[in-house]
């Protein structure tokens, strides 16, 4: 059966992060996620995790100054970016959460590229003894116009040139569907290194229930591929969140 993780900062993102904790389990959900945890003191996170019995799947690093989505590609801010990486490894350590979505930035060129490299290395470094996987996430070129991380591909090009095993791909099939298509042959091709699974309908990012999408077939590819953690749904309720639910016991009954 697939199981499936709220994302929290899209899902009952009205609600203070213990709230909505709380909410997703009430909702039936297996796991929960999150963007940015940082103003909630992470014991609170923590306490409302063991009193649901809910993991935290991922959190991201912070995103920089106003505008900016990410700060590990850009040039001339390695010590900014790491320590935004040090943070959320703490963040991540301190409740349980076993991945850690380093955000790239809005750069492009070789010299972004070898910053990342180096930004990447240091986060898997500093990761390692927590056992904390670093997830990289290719965006799409309309929500995030000139973000370093576009495809699939160049995520695996990426991992394969850092010499660490706990460094995966968030594979965010909204995104991957805008930029690439072909999401059967590329969950395929790029199984060994995925690290997370993301859905949202396409084009509108509202519930996998509708849209370009058929999750029913993607999720019998992931169940060939032998994928068995949750799906983690990071869509944007256009309703109170409760009211947007009647996706969750179809999908999982398929
Ligand atoms: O897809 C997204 O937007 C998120 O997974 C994310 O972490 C970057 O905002
Ligand atoms: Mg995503």
């Amino acid at each position: 059966m697939t199981t499936f993780s709220a994302n929290l900062g899209f899902l009952w993102a009205d609600l203070p992060l213990p709230d909505a904790i709380r909410a997703a389990k009430a909702a039936g959900f297996d796991a929960v996620e999150c963007h940015w945890p940082y103003d909630t003191p992470a014991e609170h996170v923590a306490a409302a995790l063991a009193e649901t019995g809910l993991t935290m799947l991922g959190l991201n690093t912070l995103r920089g100054k106003a505008g900016e989505n990410g700060l590990a590609a850009l040039p001339d801010r390695e010590p900014e970016a790491r320590a935004e990486i040090d943070r959320a490894v703490d963040y991540a350590r301190r409740i349980g959460c076993g991945s850690v979505h380093v955000m790239a930035g809005f750069a492009e060129g070789d010299q972004a590229h070898q910053t990342f490299l180096g930004n990447l290395d240091y986060a898997c470094r500093a990761a390692r003894p927590h056992g904390i996987t670093i997830l990289i996430e290719p965006l799409n070129r309309y929500d995030a116009p000139g973000y370093f991380l576009r495809t699939s591909d160049q995520a695996a090009s990426i991992i394969a040139a850092i010499p660490h095993d706990n460094l995966a791909l968030m594979f965010d099939c909204y995104h991957l569907q805008i930029m690439e298509g072909d999401l059967s042959r590329r969950l395929a091709a790029h199984r060994e290194i995925i690290g997370h699974v993301q859905i949202a309908s396409v084009p509108d990012r509202g519930t996998p229930d509708h849209g370009e999408l058929d999750y029913r077939h993607i999720m019998a590819v992931l169940r060939d591929l032998g994928w068995e953690r949750p799906l983690g749904a990071e869509y944007k309720p256009q309703q109170p969140t409760d009211q947007t639910l009647g996706w969750l016991p179809v999908l999982r009954s398929v």
